[in-house]
């Protein structure tokens, strides 16, 4: 009994929770992917300023030197006597930093500032289901309201098609959530699309490196990218509000449900694109629906309907439109009131022994593909349909 009550108070209690936020900062310090760019930096800057807690002296010498480091590089000044305690404080973090490059130690203070911010947001949370919206996405809406964190994909003018900055942010978005204290996380889109996949401009930006070094990137990014969705611990959950193209497809089988309005159609053209199947596709279609099937898809490019989706396995179930958002809402917060944990072990149970060979499946596919970039036949493409000459 008096084990419950303390886990009860370390739930509710302010306090407790500030002591429990502090793995999230570490685990964004560790986050070296992103890369924040300088307008990132002066946001996160006047966030600090909106902090309604005091985050404690810890956590201030960290933004102090991480600010020092990102704005003037490696410590500089002398090191004060060791009666100036505050000074010789500040110094020693600065210090602690060594030779820390400054770019990252501008991403380091964007993703402790962005992670102070929604733990000291949950902190002051006092009631279950309140809701609670990120900030400083560009191409996310993120919410966490009745155990349940909501990504939305947020570029509807542009069909929610994924952009490199996209892939970080999911990313981002992804690892919160598994830390978070919701106990469901749901990827849907914002608009008419579900997703249209791949952003193809993202193919126009050439490094100085030329496009193997693009190509290159873009494996590295992928991989990245699907082994998120690989080792998610959570029930993961896709709303299909629309039609899904490529990579928004394939992830799919690494989802574990898949509730799809009638509107959603199921395309993944990689022939028509030069491309090859990614998202460990190339090993869960096979398996959902049979080699065959997994062949007109994904080879063959066969759209499916919502319908044949579901026939086949790829989809869990499918709505009318007109009460999709109703039905499938109210579905996943009775789901979001089951017990996480068991919820989080029996995921695990279901998953864990597929890992290990999905992780090398996507492995395999990014190396396929990076090889794809460079053909003519993706290359002709792309310059396709950026020049309007083609459209699914
Ligand atoms: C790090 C790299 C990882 C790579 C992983 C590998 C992933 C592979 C894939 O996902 S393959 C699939 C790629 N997707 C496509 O080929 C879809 C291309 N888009 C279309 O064919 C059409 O836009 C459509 C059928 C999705 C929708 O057609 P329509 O309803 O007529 O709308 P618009 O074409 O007018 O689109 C509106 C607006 O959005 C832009 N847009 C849509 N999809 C994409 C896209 N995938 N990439 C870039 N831009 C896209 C479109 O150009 C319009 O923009 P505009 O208003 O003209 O500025």
């Amino acid at each position: 009994m008096a084990h419950l009550a303390w886990r009860l108070a370390q739930r509710w209690c302010p306090s407790s929770l500030q002591v429990i936020s502090f793995p999230v900062v570490q685990l964004h310090l560790n986050r070296t992917a992103m890369r924040a760019s300088q307008k990132d930096f002066e946001n996160a800057m006047n966030q600090v300023k909106l902090l309604k807690k005091d985050p404690g002296n810890e956590v201030k010498l960290k933004l102090y030197s991480l600010y020092k480091q990102a704005t003037e590089g490696p410590c500089n000044m002398p090191k004060p006597g060791v009666f100036d305690l505050i000074n010789k404080a500040k110094w020693d973090a600065w210090n602690a930093l060594g030779s820390l490059p400054k770019e990252t130690a501008r991403q380091n203070y964007v993703d402790l500032v962005s992670s102070l911010s929604s733990s000291l947001e949950s902190s002051s949370q006092v009631e279950p289901g309140t809701d609670r919206k990120s900030t400083g996405y560009e191409t996310l809406m993120v919410t966490s309201e009745d155990g349940i964190t909501k990504i939305m994909l947020n570029r509807p003018t542009k069909k929610n098609a994924l952009n490199v900055e996209m892939y970080h942010e999911i990313m981002h978005a992804l690892k919160a959530a598994s830390k978070d204290d919701s106990a469901i996380t749901v990827l849907t889109g914002n608009g008419d699309y579900y997703s249209s996949g791949n952003d193809l401009t993202n193919f126009t930006d050439i490094p100085p490196g030329g496009v193997e070094e693009k190509a290159k990137n873009g494996a590295i990014l992928l991989r990245e990218f699907v082994g998120c969705f690989i080792d998610f611990p959570k029930p993961l959950i896709a709303v299909v509000n629309g039609p899904a193209v490529g990579i928004s497809v394939t992830l799919l089988g690494l989802f574990d449900a898949v509730y799809a309005s009638d509107r959603a159609t199921f395309h993944t053209p990689f022939s028509h694109l030069g491309q090859s199947p990614e998202g460990c596709s190339s090993y869960t279609f096979p398996k959902i629906m049979s080699p065959a099937k997994a062949t007109e898809m994904l080879v063959f490019g066969k759209k499916l309907t919502a319908g044949e989706a579901c026939a086949q396995g790829l989809v869990t179930e499918v709505f009318p439109d007109s009460t999709f958002q109703k039905e499938v809402w109210t579905r996943l917060k009775a789901f979001a009131k089951l017990p996480p944990n068991a919820m989080r072990i029996s995921k695990e149970i279901i998953r864990n022994r597929e890992k290990e060979k999905l992780h090398a499946v996507n492995a395999e596919e990014c190396s396929v593909l990076q090889g794809r970039w460079l053909s003519d036949e993706c290359m002709n493409a792309v310059v396709n349909f950026l020049s309007r000459k083609s459209k699914l």
